[in-house]
């Protein structure tokens, strides 16, 4: 059997503290979720604000494949928003532990049993499924989790679900709750974790393992404080370390990581497991050798099936065999000598605690080789126009050594970044279908006149480069990056 998946990022994940989405955006990253192959999207919580139900009506018009769910407190006033919204069904919410009750609630356990059932009544006299949830389950008393959701189940509940509100489970407590609960509850069990010490992944999987059928998850393991139980995390462990299948297209993974960071303005971090720039990368000497003799050797999975890729990156770990397999791949051809030698500035750059970007190989490539390989295209002339009475404006006039003729374009753009770069991508065109995959810059030191360094990836086919420049302008630092990009793609 399938273990299912309920994403949580338009809900959960939008609780993360500064991130907040407009209905189009809510629309936008519940298609994509629903394209990977979630059976369940809690698309938001109705009842807090117009907006929010503006924006779970259009997700819900949609027609996805998954069953589209709004959190609700136990109240009425709740479920009539989330009814106004015509979800599938309601992730119907109940504090269960002492504390919660007592000084959130102040309310008696009686009182708080009542009101749950009383609520699952009429979510279901309304015709929702309800997803009966115990908040901060695991700071409860067992006995109250089983009156609630047999309670529940009289009242109708569809299943229930145990919530690590705030982190504290562990994988040996998830086992025993899940286990103890599933006997004496005649309901599927969902488990939402979340990731205050680190462990909602661990936790999320000992559950399941321990006869859960539901996962609670978010794309990036966004969400309230540390966070949430990351999809990718949940579905490729229980997947790759415990044989258990999900209906999640994995080899999506990556593509709808970056699409909900860019929607949320939340970059993943560089280590993050399977779907970080770091998952799949290597700079050590021995674990590059070990992966080119065979990529099982450092790798658990392969980076394709989760749609990442693997990176080779060089600096003071590189050995002779990375710099080889990484020359090969740009296509440059070197003799054992200029090797050698291209290795030892490596190891140089790498005392001094720098990162050897493609451009950077490049550029002591040439060094070594003297002018054995030139820029097949070089910006001649540039000019941006921008103000705040004109939409922004470049042209470009850039040299295509290989053909010897020039290649003049204009373009707008949203800012001066953007439309000297669309003017560089227009110029090009005609010559290789390039595209910029990813464009981030950052401020090296404070004032206005602080050095930009800018980070850009391009692809060329199943070719990708990554290219770093710095300059005190960001026109020049963006427009440079891009073009020593193109010309490493045209090599
Ligand atoms: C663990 C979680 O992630 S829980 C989900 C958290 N999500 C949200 O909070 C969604 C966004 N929230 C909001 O927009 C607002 O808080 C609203 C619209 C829900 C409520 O706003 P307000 O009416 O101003 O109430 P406020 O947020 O100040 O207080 C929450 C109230 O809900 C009560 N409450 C909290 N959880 C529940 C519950 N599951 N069932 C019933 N009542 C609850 C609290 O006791 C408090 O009631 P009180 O005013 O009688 O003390
Ligand atoms: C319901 C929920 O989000 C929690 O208890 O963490």
């Amino acid at each position: 059997m399938k273990v299912k998946i309920l994403d949580t990022t338009l809900r959960d994940g939008e609780q993360t503290p500064g991130v907040s989405l407009t209905p189009y955006e809510k629309l936008e990253i519940a298609k994509k979720i629903d394209e990977l192959g979630v059976d369940i999207i809690e698309a938001g919580s109705a009842i807090t604000s117009k907006g929010e139900r503006e924006a779970i009506k259009m997700i819900v018009k949609e027609n996805l494949n998954a069953e589209i769910c709004s959190f609700v407190r136990a109240l009425k006033v709740d479920i009539d928003a989330a009814l106004e919204c015509e979800v599938d069904s309601v992730h119907l919410v109940v504090p269960s532990s002492p504390i919660h009750i007592k000084y959130k609630l102040k309310k008696s356990e009686d009182e708080v049993l009542k009101t749950a059932t009383d609520a699952v009544e009429y979510a279901k006299d309304h015709g929702l499924i309800v997803e009966l949830s115990a908040e901060d389950a695991t700071r409860a008393k067992e006995e109250f989790l089983i009156e609630l959701f047999n309670r529940g189940k009289e009242a109708g509940a569809d299943r229930c679900c145990i919530c690590d509100t705030v982190g504290v489970l562990t994988p040996q407590k998830a086992e025993r709750l899940f286990k103890n609960i599933s006997e004496k509850v005649d309901l599927p069990i969902a488990v939402h974790c979340h990731n205050d010490f680190g462990m909602a992944t661990a936790n999320t999987c000992s559950a399941i393992f321990a006869g859960a059928v539901e996962a609670h998850v978010t794309v990036n393991g966004i969400g309230e404080r540390a966070g949430n139980a990351a999809l990718e995390e949940v579905v490729t462990a229980l997947k790759f370390l415990y044989n258990i299948d999900t209906n999640v297209k994995l080899e999506k993974l990556y593509e709808v990581s970056r699409f909900v960071a860019k929607m949320m303005k939340l970059p993943v971090p560089f280590n993050k497991a399977i779907v970080g720039d770091n998952a799949f990368a290597h700079e050590a000497g021995i674990h590059v050798d070990g992966l080119i003799k065979n990529t099982e050797t450092y790798e658990p999975i392969k980076p394709e099936m989760v749609g990442n890729r693997r990176r080779i990156i060089l600096g003071k770990h590189s050995g002779r065999k990375a710099l080889k397999y990484k020359l090969d791949l740009m296509n440059i051809e070197v003799s054992e000598e200029e090797l050698n030698k291209i290795y030892e500035k490596i190891k140089e750059l790498g005392d001094l605690g720098k990162y050897i970007s493609d451009t950077d190989l490049l550029a002591i490539v040439r060094e070594v080789k003297g002018s054995g390989i030139e820029e097949k295209i070089k910006l001649d002339e540039l000019t941006v126009v921008s103000g705040n009475k004109i939409t922004p404006i470049a042209s470009v006039r850039l040299h295509y050594r290989g053909e010897n003729r020039h290649l003049i374009e204009t373009a707008y753009g949203v800012g001066p970044v953007d439309a000297a770069i669309n003017a560089v991508r227009k110029a090009i065109s005609g010559v290789a279908d390039i595209k910029l995959e990813e464009y981030s810059v950052k401020s090296i030191g404070s004032g206005t006149d602080a050095i930009v360094e800018v980070k850009v990836k391009l692809r060329r086919g199943s070719e990708v480069v990554e290219v770093v420049k710095s300059d005190a302008d960001i026109i020049k630092a963006s427009v440079n990056a891009v073009m020593e990009g193109i010309n490493l793609l045209l090599l």
